[in-house]
């Protein structure tokens, strides 16, 4: 059996989960999150609210197909998050939410930003409210982690708190279809990948698939723990802290042949955040790893390149926002 990830207790006083969650980053850049204070009930809730979801007709679920905003559903395969190794798209649905912007607001013209779209109500009773309430809560959780984060690289609890007063927090409910996945056909639940983003939360509802590789060449099947987020790393959070935090591939397959659902929730700063390397992660005399980049231009490259409908989406958004 793989050791077990690391356990950042919510509980605990802050230093000692800033030291926890200072060496988890460092290594696995996966940790478990435990005693947030996220109900169960809600997690029980949101997770029924998805089923209900992904069972309706797929005309049903088109009719809140994502927008320009880049909101609502999209359909199976059409993500392909490895797109070097697999010949299908990903075997999973899912739907895109975000923090709620009026439409015609000044921030609706910003890429990314707009209104929800969500479920006849009549067709999945509780839907919305289950969904947003899991989202504030679990948000909540992000923001917890985010003081942990500012302690453990050394530069104060408030630190990253600026740069997520307009945040694009986004929860994602995925649908793994039954199908197993094969290496030799190309076909994966989730190909390989490392998220884009600075921190995911992540809930199963317990079937296994998900599968880390620290290394560069062994999977390691990542279990979930009774009562706790599965957090990750992403690519954001790597760049800023020039690789001293790691955001590790890792991917979903489907072995058991059983479907299979999780609420992953991406952590996101505001579009205009600055994402340069902090001077502390950065030895005298050597230049950064990345340049400086906005978290928004950053996400907007990395899901234009995983995403079949979202050239599209994106196109149409940047065409509207274009001064002439
Ligand atoms: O469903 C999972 O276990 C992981 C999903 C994931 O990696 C992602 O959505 O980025
Ligand atoms: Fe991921």
């Amino acid at each position: 059996m793989s050791p077990r990830l690391p356990v950042v207790s919510l509980a605990a006083p802050e230093e000692e989960a800033a030291r926890i969650l200072h060496n988890a980053c460092i290594s696995e850049g996966f940790f478990y999150v435990a005693d947030h204070g996220v109900p169960q009930e809600l997690l029980v809730a949101t997770m029924a609210a998805q089923r209900a979801f992904f069972a309706l007709p797929l005309e049903q679920k088109m009719r809140i197909a994502v927008n320009k905003y880049y909101r609502g559903y999209t359909p199976m395969a059409e993500e392909t998050l490895d797109p070097a190794r697999s010949r299908r798209g990903d075997t999973h649905e899912g739907l895109y939410f975000g923090r709620h912007v009026e439409e015609g607001s000044e921030e609706a013209k910003l890429p990314l930003h707009g209104p929800n779209q969500w479920p006849d109500e009549a067709l999945v009773p509780g839907y919305r409210a289950a969904t947003e309430a899991y989202w504030e809560a679990v948000a909540a959780v992000g923001f917890r982690l985010l003081r942990l984060l500012g302690l453990s690289l050394g530069l104060g609890p408030d630190y990253f708190q600026p740069h997520f007063t307009r945040p694009m927090i986004a929860l994602r409910p995925l649908h793994y279809s039954g199908e197993r996945s094969s290496e030799a056909d190309g076909l994966y639940a989730a190909g390989a990948h490392t998220d884009y983003g600075m921190l995911t939360l992540l809930a199963t509802d317990g079937v296994p698939g998900l599968q880390i590789c620290t290394d560069g060449t062994t999977w390691r099947g990542v279990d979930p723990l009774p009562g706790c987020f599965i957090v990750n790393l992403g690519d954001m959070l790597c760049r800023w802290t020039n690789s001293r935090y790691r955001s590790t591939l890792h991917r979903v397959v489907n072995t058991t042949g059983q479907e299979r659902f999780s609420l992953p929730l991406f952590f996101e700063p505001n579009f205009d955040a600055l994402v340069v390397a902090l001077d502390s992660c950065v030895e005298e005399g050597q230049a950064p790893l990345f340049p400086p980049i906005t978290a928004g231009e950053h996400l907007l490259e990395r899901y234009h390149a995983t995403h079949a409908g979202y050239g599209k989406a994106a196109a149409e958004q940047a065409a509207a926002t274009a001064v002439p």
